[in-house]
């Protein structure tokens, strides 16, 4: 599907959901989407193509709802899947990180075996806002021993951006959007 179809596709499936969960902002709910079994392959399929295209072979997800994009994308490119959650999830010894998101803050950790030195990984997240918490993830998976291969997201909220906060923390790994708004 050419790209501005499929973006044309996503959006119509995302849902803005004004003051949640806090007063200003408006929230992307993507139950839509993933409800929508067309929408949800769409988006599956175009997340797994870059996976090969950027020469990852892992995908790292950002709980929680960057688990629900990531690992069907790993899974459909043929490699494998690596959690960074939230303080406290994951057992053994983990590297973690602080960060601030557009409505809070939030400590993410990976485990310290997570990867072989220099492996190539792909970040998959849902939502790009002010960049809080793929900075922290991207910083949590080189202190790992990873190599950045890229981000793609979902969504990126251009008006606060995340892009230009990121920059410092990607590299040279692209950061990639299917939609922007
Ligand atoms: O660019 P930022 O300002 O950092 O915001 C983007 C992040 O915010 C949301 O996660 P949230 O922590 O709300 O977690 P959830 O996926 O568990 O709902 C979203 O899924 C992104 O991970
Ligand atoms: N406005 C927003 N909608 C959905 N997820 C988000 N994460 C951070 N900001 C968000």
């Amino acid at each position: 599907m050419p790209d501005a179809a499929l973006a044309e596709l996503l959006l119509s499936r995302i849902r803005d959901v004004p003051d949640y969960p806090q007063p200003g902002v408006v929230f992307k709910d993507i139950a839509p989407l993933l409800a929508d079994a067309a929408a949800f392959a769409a988006l599956v399929e175009a997340l797994a193509a870059r996976v090969a295209a950027l020469g990852a072979v892992k995908v790292v997800g950002l709980e929680a709802r960057g688990f629900v994009l990531a690992a069907p994308a790993a899974h459909a490119a043929g490699v494998g899947f690596v959690p960074i959650r939230k303080a406290g999830k994951l057992p053994g010894p983990v590297h973690s990180r602080a960060y601030d998101l557009e409505y809070g803050s939030a400590v993410v950790e990976v485990q310290q075996d997570a990867f072989t030195p220099g492996e190539r990984v792909l970040v998959v997240d849902d939502v790009l806002a002010t960049g809080g918490t793929v900075s922290a993830a991207l910083d949590l998976l080189r202190q790992a021993g990873a190599e950045p291969a890229g981000v793609v997201v979902l969504m990126e909220l251009a008006f606060l951006a995340g892009r230009s906060r990121l920059a410092e923390h990607l590299g040279d790994a692209p950061l990639e959007a299917l939609i922007e708004v």
